[in-house]
């Protein structure tokens, strides 16, 4: 369990990214961040991963506080793994490989076990084919799946995700999506910033919604967005269809079922 207590950060510029930021994110969830660009959810991914150090506040996991000491830090990082939103600021190794493999050396594993773990998290994220490719000769969303898989490869008890469907094609967003609830379903937490809201709506459990640097509410679809969102955001068109014909909860599953229902009787 992470708990953020009146987080308050700002960049050396002075614009303040977080306002008072209380937040406790429980084992096991599926959640989605959702605010409009500029709103700070990269920002509160980087006080989660401790990439970024609060002006206010303080940050405990499983009720221990986050010091910013580098031997904690290094282990909040096994812990906690992030998949930045530009992939080109997490690949760095001379092929795919190597780089998706890092992680699990650096958190002291063998050679054959991060191997192993590599080539499973590759096969998920569909990019073994490219595995001896260097990752700038990639695609985006090729990069994109590779620094997926490299954290994926450790195993995280936390997974976060900074817009990571952004770039991939529907086959491969359906693959990340297998992957996420695969960890879900290990009672891992995995927490995803998007701005597909419809995604969110038919993946998440819970819902984060920032706006300006506030967390305005933090609850399931059905309070989120029943009442009216900040600028930017919009209602899925699943809840909004489940609102107008009183049929709660909603999913595109039921739309389609609807809608084959109606094209039969034709
Ligand atoms: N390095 C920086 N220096 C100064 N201000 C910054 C910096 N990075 C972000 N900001 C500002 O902090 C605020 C929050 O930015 P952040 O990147 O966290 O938003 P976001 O919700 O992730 O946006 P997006 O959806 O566009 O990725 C914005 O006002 C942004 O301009």
């Amino acid at each position: 369990m992470i708990e953020l207590k009146n987080i308050h950060s700002s960049y050396p510029d002075g614009t303040e990214a977080l306002k008072r930021i209380d937040l406790t994110i429980q084992a096991g969830v599926k959640i989605a961040l959702l605010g409009a660009s500029g709103s700070g959810k990269s920002t509160l991914f980087h006080h989660l991963t401790g990439l970024m150090k609060p002006d206010e506040g303080t940050i405990f996991m499983n009720k221990e506080l986050l010091t910013y000491k580098k031997k904690q830090l290094r282990e909040w990082r096994k812990k906690i793994g992030f998949v930045m939103q530009n992939p080109d600021m997490q690949l760095f190794a001379p092929s795919v490989e190597e780089d998706v493999m890092y992680g699990p050396l650096q958190l002291g594993w063998s050679m054959n076990e991060a191997k192993k773990a590599a080539q499973d998290a590759m096969d998920k994220c569909g990019i073994l084919p490219l595995r001896h490719k260097p990752p700038h000769a990639l695609s985006m969303g090729e990069k994109k799946r590779a620094a997926i898989a490299g954290v994926a490869a450790m195993n995280p008890d936390v997974f976060i995700l900074d817009e990571p469907e952004a770039g991939l094609d529907p086959a491969n967003v359906k693959k990340l999506i297998a992957l996420i609830n695969d960890f879900h379903s290990r009672g891992k937490s995995v927490i995803v910033s998007t701005h597909h809201v419809d995604f969110a709506y038919e993946w998440a459990e819970e819902f984060i919604i920032l706006d300006k640097g506030e967390l305005v509410k933090h609850a399931n679809s059905a309070v989120v967005f029943n009442e009216p969102l900040p600028n930017g955001l919009e209602v899925p068109w699943a809840f909004e269809i489940g609102r107008l014909t009183g049929t709660r909860p909603f999913t595109k599953k039921d739309a389609f079922r609807i809608f084959g229902e109606l094209m039969s009787k034709m």
